[in-house]
């Protein structure tokens, strides 16, 4: 990963290097700390970050959820993303990793009265799946995690601690050869990717799951809205294992993973066995829209 030259930490720009927490760190051994995903694009107009509103909003809600009392406001928040990024010099697109977490001076699982730290760094990230994911597909095996369930979790909260599941799961299908874990939730649905949301295109028409078992997706709501505005029937209804291998494509949507095609789940090759049709067109669209080029969705860019 290449550094870059500061970190934000409360308030101030430090040093890469200098941004150290104690290990006594309250999030380190419980797990309860909330981030963000955002990425910054650069546009013919320079770089521009991707729904920072709609980012730094659902860091906010994931404190509420949490019950971690953000120092910041909402305003405070997109501006120190935006003098980060001022601040340093990139030369390709940015991954924006905010953090709320627990700090240090308290031990023991209730954590109210631990210190609240906000933490937000930028690093240059390219393909979450690789270039040669996004161009042909990726190889996908059904986790044998089941997604946390809501009877013990709260996946709304892009919490640290529901992050162990997803780990997991990616690591399973990794060393078992494949790209991409994608799992079921405590019913046997299909509920997400360990770090995406997840499309199947069906007779033309785009089918993703609704939210009860996943992060709600800002990507995913993106890739939506698109499209329908590009004519296409949407259904957000549950998906079983078996419709996702006869479907005749599939994809995953993330910050980190943009579009992403998935041309075989569970050694069932997905329509063609590569990237299908609405999957490219999809993916072109997204990347004119982060790129500036769509001016319909030009208000999601906020030009540093
Ligand atoms: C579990 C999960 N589900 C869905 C999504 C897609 O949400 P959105 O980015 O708002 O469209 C993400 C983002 N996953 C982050 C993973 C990055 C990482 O590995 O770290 C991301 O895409 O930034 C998830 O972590």
């Amino acid at each position: 990963m290449k550094k870059a030259d500061t970190i934000w930490m409360n308030g101030k720009l430090i040093p890469w290097d200098e941004a150290n927490v104690h290990v006594l760190t309250h999030t380190l051994h419980y797990g309860n700390g909330v981030f963000e995903g955002t990425r910054a694009y650069k546009t013919d107009k320079g770089l521009a970050i991707f729904r920072l509103r709609d980012h730094t909003k659902r860091l906010l809600n994931s404190a509420k959820i949490t019950m971690i009392k953000s120092p910041y406001t909402l305003e405070e928040l997109e501006n120190a993303q935006i003098e980060l990024l001022q601040k340093n010099s990139f030369e390709s697109n940015v991954y924006i990793r905010p953090l709320i977490y627990l700090g240090y001076g308290i031990m023991g699982l209730y954590h109210v009265k631990a210190p609240v730290e906000v933490a937000i760094a930028a690093w240059e990230w390219g393909s979450y799946l690789g270039d040669d994911g996004l161009e042909n597909g990726i190889r996908v095996k059904i986790s044998s995690f089941a997604r946390n369930s809501v009877k013990s979790t709260m996946g709304k909260a892009k919490a640290v601690a529901n992050y162990l599941n997803s780990q997991m799961a990616k690591f399973e299908a990794l060393e078992s050869g494949y790209e991409e874990a994608l799992l079921l939730d405590d019913e046997g649905f299909i509920a997400e990717g360990s770090g995406e949301c997840f499309f199947i295109v069906r007779d033309g028409k785009i089918i993703t799951p609704p939210n009860d078992n996943s992060l709600e997706s800002i990507t995913q709501a993106t890739v939506i809205e698109l499209a329908q505005k590009l004519g296409y029937t949407v259904e957000h209804r549950r998906i079983t294992r078996d419709e996702v291998y006869i479907a005749d494509e599939a994809f995953f949507t993330g910050t980190a993973a943009e579009v992403t095609p998935v041309r075989e789940v569970d050694a069932r090759i997905i329509g063609e066995g590569k990237r299908g049709p609405v999957t490219e067109h999809l993916q072109k669209e997204y990347f004119d829209v982060v790129y500036g080029r769509n001016k319909d969705f030009e208000h999601y860019l906020t030009y540093i």
